[in-house]
């Protein structure tokens, strides 16, 4: 057992309603270790999974399905809202195990992030009892279109928000009647382990939920391309999901794939221009390690003099420091690798001509994980830190004159995850929106979600929905049985 942040957390998998050590030989690399990105120290030896312990939770998952794709709907749905009390009950450990382990917030994990996990299996649980069987008429014949559970969900999931992320999938899937194999991030393995525990003492059935903990490759790999899986649920970076999609091939497993973007925020002339740069120093949050993020601002000549100097003024005001401080407003990067790749596109942005505005470098007052918040400007047509995903708190300003400019620098990029407007006039909105290419946009708002909205992206942004019904379209094979009318 370790203790973290005055909790104890079990480092092993939950396979079949056990707790397992990896089959690894000791000395072999049965474990690795978790290391907190508060200060780069080692929080915990967490079991290394391979091959073996996947094949072993895809046999306990696909053993638990049966019994739990024929309970009732009701039943099901009692057991989420009980898991979803169990998170309730335990919001605080959860929120300072995830700040330990993953370096956020915890002002956010305790008011945001923890009480949205419980709502997650509230939220799928409603849905599934009202979730419709679609009957129509064919020539007198009926229709009866049903969700049946598709068997076992591979869930591999990020480490930048990883339990919200995690149950976000693992709800609906169980919801439909499916059974989960959950593989965590490596670098955020905790949370994943006590929402096991909370779900056994919830009275889940053995095998239903399962989590094996290790690396992508390693853990991940033999996980989705099992013959046995029936479902891929992806949260994470474009190469990986390029590998997934290669391991699921052979056996054409389907999947949904939500993997970042490098979002715009457009600031027309016509803007509150306080409100623009209250969205634009949001984009701040989570040390900007977030797909959603709207890392580049285009703005209108014309204000962009105004626009900045309120952007650098609340940034000059946010609070860098330790996560756990709730005054805290930019905590560290994840990983030291993490850091390394974010300041590299740092110094690849200033060789290609781009200049710093403010940041530019790790937080040298503050030493280890911490990056300062960073606003580029004059980066040349093209440079990759116009079209490549950083995920860490680095904001690039590109002005714009015409509304057809503005279109054309929003949709220029690979990516089509999310897109936000900040103007006073209702009719650009709609025009502007219209054209842009993103699977959610924000008119003079950002980060207001919901669960019954689609959530997704376009082009590398992903694949597929996850949402509302959207979840259960995914996760539910559906079937349509005709009946011819009944003699007599
Ligand atoms: N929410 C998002 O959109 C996220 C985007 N990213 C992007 O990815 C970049 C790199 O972050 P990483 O942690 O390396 O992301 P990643 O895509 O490598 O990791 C995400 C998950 O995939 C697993 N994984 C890795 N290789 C796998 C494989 N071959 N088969 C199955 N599972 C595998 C990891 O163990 C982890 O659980 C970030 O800098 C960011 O650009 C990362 C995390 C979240
Ligand atoms: O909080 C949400 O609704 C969505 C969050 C998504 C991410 O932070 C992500 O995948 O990076």
């Amino acid at each position: 057992m370790a203790t973290v942040a005055g909790v104890a957390v079990d480092p092993r998998h939950w396979i079949g309603g056990e707790r397992v050590a990896s089959a690894r030989p000791a000395g072999g690399g049965a474990t690795f270790t978790d290391l907190s990105p508060i200060d780069e120290r080692p929080i915990a030896e967490i079991a290394r999974g391979g091959a073996a312990e996947a094949d072993a939770a895809v046999a306990a998952a696909r053993a638990a399905f049966p019994a739990w794709a024929r309970t009732g709907r009701e039943e099901r749905a009692r057991l989420l809202h009980a898991i979803a009390d169990g998170v309730e009950k335990r919001t605080e450990e959860l929120a300072r195990v995830e700040t330990a382990d993953n370096g956020a917030l915890i002002r956010s994990h305790r008011r945001g992030v923890m009480p949205r996990v419980a709502h997650n299996f509230r939220f799928f649980a409603d849905r599934l009892l009202g979730l419709g069987h679609d009957d129509f008429e064919t020539r007198g014949h009926r229709n009866h279109v049903s969700w049946d559970p598709a068997g076992v969900c591979a869930l591999i999931t990020p480490w930048n928000a990883p339990l919200m992320l995690a149950t976000w999938k693992i709800a609906p899937a169980l919801a439909a009647g499916n059974t989960v194999v959950l593989k965590p991030a490596e670098w955020t393995p905790l949370t994943a382990s006590l929402l096991a525990d909370i779900a056994a003492e919830a009275g889940l059935p053995d095998g239903v939920l399962n989590v094996v903990q290790g690396y992508g490759a390693e853990a991940g790999g033999p996980l989705t391309a099992h013959p046995d899986v029936r479902r891929i649920s992806f949260t994470g970076s474009v190469p990986t999901a390029r590998a997934i999609a290669a391991a699921a091939a052979p056996h054409l497993t389907p999947m949904s794939l939500e993997l970042g973007g490098k979002s715009p925020l457009l600031v027309f002339a016509d803007a509150d221009l306080d409100l623009a740069a209250d969205l634009a120093v949001e984009q701040y949050d989570n040390a900007g390690q977030v797909c959603l993020a709207a890392t580049r601002l285009l703005v209108e000549s014309s204000v962009a003099e105004a626009f900045t100097e309120r952007l650098l003024a609340r940034t000059g005001a946010l609070k860098q420091g330790d996560p756990r401080d709730p005054g805290t407003d930019v905590g560290p990067q994840i990983h030291r690798r993490h850091l390394e790749r974010v300041d590299g596109f740092v110094r690849r942005a200033r060789e290609a001509g781009a200049r710093a505005l403010t940041g530019g470098g790790p937080n040298d007052d503050l030493g280890g994980l911490y990056y300062r918040p960073t606003l580029f400007t004059g980066a040349p047509d093209g440079a990759e830190i116009l079209t490549e995903e950083v995920f860490g708190p680095v904001l690039t300003l590109q002005t714009f004159d015409t509304e057809e400019q503005a279109v054309a620098l929003a949709n220029g990029t690979r990516y089509g995850l999310a897109a936000t407007l900040a103007t006073g006039d209702p009719d650009r909105a709609a025009r502007v929106s219209g054209r842009l290419v993103a699977g959610t946009v924000w008119v003079n708002c950002f980060f207001v979600r919901d669960l019954a909205a689609p959530f997704g992206g376009s082009r590398l942004s992903g694949m597929g929905r996850e949402g509302g019904d959207w979840s259960f379209d995914f996760y539910c094979d559906l079937k349509n049985t005709v009946t011819a009318p009944w003699a007599g």
